[in-house]
């Protein structure tokens, strides 16, 4: 099968300009079809504050009641997504920005109200990776916000990114040999999250539960390595979590995590 690269960058690294930059200069010399899936969720707080809207998280979710639905839409979907899209035309790659709506690429569901109530929060039910292959086919490199659809209102509604990414690489596995990388601003999983070179090479599923159960892999690494996981148990055929700046070491296997369900 062909190979084809899923990259999701982060929001510290989006907020930050030259970083950001740095980045897709990296990702646009990258050869062989390519997905990029954004976040943003810094800079959407950072609008939201300004717009007198309240942030509230909850397990590295973000409770999306109306307004905040209309920050989230206006800086994933507009300002995030059409400045990423914007710089790759100018590094020679022909990207095409997309929101999970458009070409009803990923539907969701409003996530149901348990406990707690996350408003216009959406659980992806279905993916058209065959439509993603098609933007592929025309050289072009899709760019996702991190919005989904709900098919049956037409409502946009707010996914994790990091979800988002390994949904699409996941309806991708039985077309293409895919390769999931998460790029953000550490230079990997640290045993130590206060020592930027205790990088983890090789993470297994009992050295995650070791390093969770002590406290030294907590908040939003929780759900990014509960997603690359269950990449991996469905067929992805290679997980990354690396700093952004480290990309190419990362995938030529010299740097980041690695994420293995036995040690190799
Ligand atoms: N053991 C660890 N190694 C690296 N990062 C960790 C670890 N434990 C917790 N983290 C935190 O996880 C964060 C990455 O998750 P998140 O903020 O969701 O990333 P992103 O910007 O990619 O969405 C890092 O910024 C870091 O603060
Ligand atoms: C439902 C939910 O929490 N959505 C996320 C989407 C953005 C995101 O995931 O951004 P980062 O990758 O930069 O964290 C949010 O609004 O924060």
């Amino acid at each position: 099968m062909n190979p084809l690269t899923v990259l999701k960058i982060g929001g510290n690294v989006i907020d930050n300009p030259a970083a950001l930059t740095r980045f897709l200069t990296t990702f646009s010399t990258l050869t062989g079809d390519k997905l990029l899936v954004h976040g943003g969720g810094k800079i959407a707080t950072q609008i939201a504050e300004k717009l007198g809207v309240q942030t509230t998280m909850v397990d590295g979710r973000r409770i999306t009641d109306k307004p905040m639905l209309d920050v989230v839409t206006m800086v994933y979907g507009g300002l995030v997504n059409k400045q990423i899209v914007g710089q790759l035309q100018t590094l020679g790659t022909n990207a095409i920005g997309l929101t999970g709506a458009d070409a009803g690429v990923v539907k969701a569901n409003k996530r149901p109200v348990k406990d707690i109530d996350y408003g216009f929060v959406g659980d992806i039910t279905e993916v058209d990776s065959g439509r993603l292959l098609s933007f592929a086919n025309e050289s072009l490199v899709p760019v996702m916000a991190p919005l989904t659809v709900d098919a049956s209102s037409g409502t946009l509604l707010n996914t994790n990114a990091d979800t988002l990414a390994q949904a699409i690489a996941v309806d991708l596995v039985h077309k293409r040999d895919v390769t999931l990388v998460y790029c953000f601003e550490k230079k990997g999983v640290l045993a130590n999250p206060d020592d930027d070179n205790s990088v983890i090479n090789q993470l297994t599923p009992e050295v995650y539960a070791e390093h969770k159960a002590a406290g030294s892999i907590n908040k939003g690494m929780i759900p990014k390595l509960d997603n690359a996981f269950a990449a991996l148990n469905a067929g992805v055929a290679r997980v990354i979590i690396c700093h952004a700046d480290e990309l190419a070491a990362a995938l030529a296997g010299t740097a980041g995590t690695s994420i293995v369900m036995n040690n190799e």
